[in-house]
């Protein structure tokens, strides 16, 4: 190419990439800002609009990062003339429309690398509260209760432990688990995955063994209830169960109704399957929700399992990598 073209070219090319200009929809760690900004990328941060007023202005934006405050649903993508990518800061893309995003040429980038680390401390520790009755013996003995036959515990030791979904999350819980001295089983929809922590084994090899199981798994059409009465009827008894994934991966009513029969003998639960409805709508009634806040068999956390110090600065810097990676 002669030096004139190729020097417009350049220009052209350069021009068009510090020109990107990014709708930031979420708070998330500064340094995407910060980063991203000194390659060119330019800001409008909105943390409060709704729905609606953000449809308003997107096609003026060239890319969205965002977390999961707004659905980017397919009315929202169609209206969004000029996007050329959206940035999940996280792992789950539901509240995105995956399907017309591709069909559109929008690119997708999350970040489960960011707080997989989180998420898989966190498993470990809701196993070892749940199974050494850490939360209930330690309020007992604040109410001036000491009972020590009531609260003996459980060992991970020799038991086996079963991971559906075996992404960066369901791998990450799988290398911690190693010291325990558990066998590690997981299984997952692709099939053939070799792996230095665990086994891979059919769905009904796993109901048969696991000790304990730990969902890693995205929510879409095959995932939603996957644990559900027939599920359950076919896992060994007094299996305990640890959720971290989303909460409409487990049918409540069906774990409510093994909890009280005895086939679960504990659940952990970062997620709920009514979540945001009944926390932040208090004059939603559930009964099943009712039982696991009062069940001394569960241990329920406010969706905090990715959620550290740490990973938050994680996420932003995995987000910022691979935005640089397609686009500086
Ligand atoms: O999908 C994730 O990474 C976690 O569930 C966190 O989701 P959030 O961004 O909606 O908090």
């Amino acid at each position: 190419m002669p030096q004139k073209f190729f020097s417009a070219f350049v220009l052209k090319y350069s021009k068009k990439k510090s020109k990107m200009k990014i709708l930031l929809l979420d708070k998330n760690h500064p340094l995407i800002e910060k980063q991203l900004s000194a390659k060119g990328f330019t800001f409008e941060e909105d943390f409060t609009s709704t729905y609606d007023e953000v449809l308003e202005k997107i096609s003026n934006f060239d890319a969205v990062i965002i977390r999961s405050r707004i659905p980017l649903d397919e009315n929202f993508l169609r209206h969004a003339k000029h996007l050329k990518f959206i940035a999940r800061v996280g792992a789950g893309m539901e509240n995105i429309n995956v399907k017309v995003a591709e069909e559109l040429g929008i690119t997708l980038i999350n970040s489960p690398e960011g707080n997989r680390d989180a998420v898989a401390e966190q498993v470990l520790g809701m196993l070892l509260l749940l199974m050494n009755r850490l939360i209930i013996s330690s309020e007992e003995v604040k109410k001036g209760i000491w009972k020590r036959e009531e609260n003996r515990g459980e060992e991970i030791l020799g038991k086996t432990f079963g991971i559906i979904g075996y992404g960066n999350m369901g791998k990450a819980v799988a290398k911690r688990l190693q010291g325990f001295g558990a066998k590690i089983i997981f299984h997952d929809i692709l099939p053939n995955l070799q792996d230095e922590f665990a086994s891979q084994v059919s769905l009904e090899e796993l109901q048969q063994s696991a000790d304990f199981i730990s969902l890693h798994l995205p929510i879409n059409e095959s995932t939603h209830y996957i644990i559900n009465e027939d599920f359950i009827s076919k896992m060994k008894n007094n299996f305990y169960l640890i959720n971290t994934a989303r909460g409409k991966n487990v049918e409540t009513s069906a774990l409510v109704k093994a909890l009280k029969s005895g086939k679960i003998k504990g659940a952990a639960l970062d997620v709920l399957e009514f979540e945001k409805a009944s926390f932040e709508n208090i004059e939603v009634k559930n009964d099943n929700l009712e039982f696991l806040l009062n069940s001394e068999k569960v241990i329920i956390t406010p969706h905090i399992a990715g959620w550290t110090v740490e990973s938050k600065e994680k996420l932003a810097q995995v987000i910022v990598d691979k935005i640089l990676l397609k686009y500086s």
